[in-house]
């Protein structure tokens, strides 16, 4: 088609040049008629044969096309090219040239206007065939996405890789292994093991505060409590009552209180983040806290005396109301859109009745007195070197390995934790294995603990202060931090000095109370020899710093003076403790409990208290003996 315009344009133009030329149209009716039939071509391809026979005769054209009279063709060309009907007036001969290059004209541009909407149509076709194909792939996704659930290649490689990480974490594991899970398997705490189970097992359980050194089974007690008290008949606590358990030095009063994750709290609900449907329709969602999850049960808060003041606070109001109460500006309590759990929410607050359980290594009076009078409280002791040793088997059993003889002992030497000693052993259990990693049977030696203590650099807890032998200027004192005590080594040593220009020189660092007791001495040391320490130069030291602060050094440091002043040996197994007048009375100090445990962990034969704390000595004690004191020099009779 392309070709035979081409020819019938360039057939044009020549005749165009012809005419120019002549500048008259001269053509014979053979030519004409050629090109006539030519036309009809065209125009049948344009529209192909059918269509250009039913448009001819549409336009009455048909009998012209088919004529033997050139005008009459001509004339038919006419109709169909300009589309009329009415055109009836047959051309002259003179007319045909001026008329066919017209007819030409106007199939050349119906030909150009074809081919440039051939082009069209196919690139719209082609446009059409690919978005159809976008279209059909992601249908095909949708179709895959809507079998296969939200999962891809991807994610389901991070899962596994989440699994294999959640299956080899043997550690924890063996520390949920080694958790005790009866009462029995509390080592060492058996009155307190038995004031909780008696404060859980009762119809009206009352909160309960827990004092005592880290470590040593505050936290798995309580647990073990509330599973005991559940199996009891009419038990307060059912068998599913949670025990949630957190850490009070992590929870913090946020002003905004757009966390809380103790209490709850209610967000904006612009800030409800997944939970669409409630951000668009402007409803506030609260979000309950842990005292809700613990309704019904026990709510554990380790390190209770930490806990933020204001937090604290509110805490106990809600220990009152047993319930938590929501508030938020975004609340429309006419809102027919808000759900009715959220209605119920806002309006009658959510149940937490639970009980609390707190626990703190701090002295009683360091604690929130509101929190005291709300609680009941239990005492746990620091462990004896037995029980820690007693910890060490029962977690050997557990793991099924064989002790060497004297591993116990040996980390009963370096800890005085029950979870410090569960972590040694699981270190040296660790080397074991690593040296007999083919053999079914681990058996922990008494050198993989001596590896694993040396590579944790740790020191004997109690060192070899203890002796039988006599020394001058020299003795065992005891102090007590955070529920331990221990055995604290005071030494003096006396100087000739300028007559009443003598100085006395004690730890800079240590307390102005334990400065004054030096003083104190000064006075007692007087009453007692006549001899005025100002003649003296006099050196008092704590050995390994003076951090002690307090009086209950006194009696310790007077008799230390008076023995390097008069030269008089003290036994060195023998632990003092006391406050001391100026008249040379003993006065009765804090912590008797845990300096004596300290002063039995370190291997003193004898105590000597004040006569006033003579009730807090523990009943039952054995393996170190008490002598209570009211002066100095009966003091001075126990350790001469
Ligand atoms: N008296 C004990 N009897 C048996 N096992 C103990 C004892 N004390 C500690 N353990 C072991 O140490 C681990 C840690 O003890 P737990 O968390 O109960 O101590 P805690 O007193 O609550 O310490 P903290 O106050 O520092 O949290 C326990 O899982 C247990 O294996």
């Amino acid at each position: 088609m392309r070709g035979l315009l081409d020819r019938l344009i360039k057939k044009n133009s020549e005749n165009n040049q012809s005419l120019n030329n002549q500048g008259r149209e001269d053509r014979s009716a053979e030519e004409l008629k050629l090109e006539v039939d030519a036309l009809y071509v065209v125009l049948s391809n344009l529209y192909g044969t059918d269509k250009l026979i039913l448009k001819a005769s549409k336009l009455e054209a048909l009998t012209l096309m088919r004529s033997e009279s050139l005008n009459e063709r001509v004339m038919g060309l006419q109709k169909l090219v300009h589309d009329d009907p009415t055109e009836s007036q047959l051309p002259k001969r003179e007319d045909l040239p001026a008329i066919l290059r017209d007819v030409e004209e106007t199939i050349a541009e119906m030909v150009a206007k074809k081919s440039v909407e051939e082009r069209l149509n196919q690139a719209v076709t082609d446009k059409m065939q690919e978005r159809h194909e976008e279209y059909i792939k992601e249908i095909k996704n949708q179709i895959i996405k809507e079998t296969a659930g939200p999962e891809n290649a991807q994610t389901l490689k991070k899962l596994a890789v989440l699994e294999k990480m959640n299956q080899t974490t043997p550690l924890s594991s063996a520390i949920d292994v080694l958790r005790p899970k009866r009462p029995e398997e509390i080592v060492g705490q058996e009155n307190a093991m038995r004031g909780l189970l008696a404060k859980l097992a009762t119809p009206y359980p009352q909160h309960i505060l827990i004092y005592g050194p880290p470590g040593v089974g505050k936290t798995s007690a309580a647990r073990v409590a509330l599973e005991t008290v559940k199996q009891f008949k009419n038990a307060s606590f059912s068998a599913d009552a949670p025990f949630i358990e957190v850490d009070g030095t992590t929870l913090r009063w946020d002003p905004r209180d757009v966390t809380n994750p103790l209490l709850g709290s209610v967000h904006d609900p612009i800030y409800q983040g997944a939970k669409k449907d409630l951000a668009e329709t402007g409803i506030p969602e609260p979000k309950l806290g842990l005292v809700n999850e613990a309704h019904t049960g026990i709510l554990f808060i380790d390190e209770i005396g930490e806990m933020d003041a204001l937090l604290l606070n509110k805490l106990l109001k809600v220990l009152e109301d047993k319930r938590v109460f929501f508030d938020s500006s975004y609340y429309d309590p006419q809102d027919p859109q808000t759900p009715l759990y959220i209605k119920k929410i806002f309006e009658e607050g959510v149940p937490a009745d639970f009980v609390l359980i707190g626990a703190t290594t701090r002295d009683p009076s360091e604690i929130n007195p509101a929190l005291r009078s709300r609680c009941t409280e239990v005492y746990f002791g620091p462990l004896e070197p037995e029980d820690v040793q007693e910890i060490i088997r029962q977690a050997g059993e557990k793991l099924n390995v064989q002790l060497e003889a004297g591993v116990e002992e040996i980390i009963s030497d370096y800890v005085i934790e029950g979870r410090k000693a569960i972590n040694i052993l699981l270190d040296s259990y660790g080397m074991a294995k690593f040296r007999e990693r083919d053999s079914d049977k681990i058996s922990i030696q008494t050198e993989d603990v001596r590896e694993v203590l040396r590579t944790n650099r740790l020191t004997p807890y109690v060192h070899n202060k203890v002796s039988s032998a006599r020394d001058q200027g020299r003795i065992l004192g005891l102090g007590v931090a955070g529920f331990l005590g221990s055995v604290l080594e005071i030494e003096v040593k006396v100087f000739q000095g300028p007559e009443g220009k003598g100085t006395i020189r004690f730890n800079e660092t240590a307390g102005t109370m334990a400065k004054d007791s030096v003083f104190n001495a000064a006075a007692v040391i007087r009453i007692l020899t006549g001899e005025d320490l100002r003649d003296y130069d006099v050196h008092v030291n704590v050995v390994g710093g003076g951090k002690i602060d307090g009086p209950s050094a006194g009696l310790a440091i007077t008799i230390a003076i008076y023995s390097a002043l008069k030269e008089r040996p003290l036994r060195q197994d023998v632990a003092v403790t006391g406050e001391i007048s100026i008249q040379g009375k003993v006065k009765p100090v804090g912590g008797i409990y845990e300096k004596i445990f300290g002063a039995k962990q370190a291997g003193v034969q004898r105590v000597i208290i004040p006569e006033d704390n003579i009730d807090e000595v523990p009943s039952g004690l054995t393996g170190i003996e008490v002598i209570a004191v009211s002066t100095i020099e009966e003091a001075l009779r126990a350790v001469l």
